[in-house]
């Protein structure tokens, strides 16, 4: 697993923009080298804000839409369409926008859907999805992501891993569903962190004061049970994508030297 690198931008603005423009660059290089990427989405501000520049982006154009899988690493186990739900806002802050496939957008079962109000049948019916996903070069039941991104919460939360909470112990599932979240609704379906970690890039998303805190003591040798963000690591390149308010209270031994 790689070690985490920082790149620090000046505010949230920048920080998604930036973030937006290193985005389509992957995508784009990864549609070259292997006819198609596949990407991990987040909710919460940071990636919506992520979803908006992108689509504000001339550049996006360079994408080709109808070659790229979305996947989600977390969602909030509510009916489809409801406005809490992270696909709806995705769809909203982009992907209403853009010639995607929709065979290839995987959005997590919503609590109305095929399994009703069983969150544990949702989440196993997206790990048998990701499973189908996964070719035989993957070793394991989830795809190779190209670029999996995570916002972190305020308390460490990375997608619906709660610190201390059963999810964040899972070792061998790949998507679990939670039951009594801090942070509402209580039920959501997550990927684990074994899911996470196959991803060959993993870029977590920290902007704001209010994260602050939860980049500082994930980044000083936390404990992935105690800080979940601790433990997302991804098998190539792990970076912390962050503005400088997240980044205020780091030890000055991890600050980037040279930020932008
Ligand atoms: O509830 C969630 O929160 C986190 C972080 O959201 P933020 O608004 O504090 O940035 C998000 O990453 C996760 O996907 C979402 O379900």
């Amino acid at each position: 697993m790689s070690t985490p690198q920082l790149v620090v931008h000046h505010d949230k603005e920048l920080m998604a923009q930036a973030a937006a423009a290193r985005l389509i660059t992957k995508i784009v290089d990864a549609q070259a080298s292997r006819g198609s990427a596949s990407v991990v989405l987040t909710g919460g501000r940071n990636g919506n804000g992520l979803l908006a520049a992108l689509a504000a982006a001339p550049a996006r154009d360079a994408v080709d839409w109808s070659r790229l899988d979305l996947w989600w690493g977390d969602e909030r186990f509510l009916p489809e369409g409801d406005p809490e739900r992270n696909v709806t806002q995705a769809r909203e802050a982009l992907l209403d926008a853009v010639p995607l496939d929709p065979k290839r957008v995987h959005a997590m079962p919503a609590s109305d859907g095929p399994h009703g109000h069983d969150v544990e049948a949702a989440a196993a019916s997206y790990a048998e999805e990701l499973a189908r996903a996964a070719g035989p070069e993957n070793h394991g039941a989830v795809p190779t992501f190209d670029v999996l991104m995570l916002g972190v919460g305020p308390d460490t939360h990375v997608a619906s891993l709660f610190p201390e909470l059963p999810a964040v112990r899972e070792t061998e599932r790949t998507v679990v569903g939670v039951h009594g979240a801090p942070k509402p609704p209580p039920t959501r379906v997550t990927l684990t962190l074994p899911a996470i970690r196959a991803a060959r890039e993993v870029w977590l998303l920290a902007a704001g004061e209010d994260k602050a805190q939860a980049a500082a003591i994930a980044l000083s040798g936390a404990g992935e049970i105690q800080a979940p963000a601790a433990g997302a690591r991804g098998r190539a390149r792990t970076l912390w994508l962050l503005d400088s308010a997240a980044a205020s209270q780091l030890p000055r031994s991890l600050y980037p030297p040279a930020s932008s």
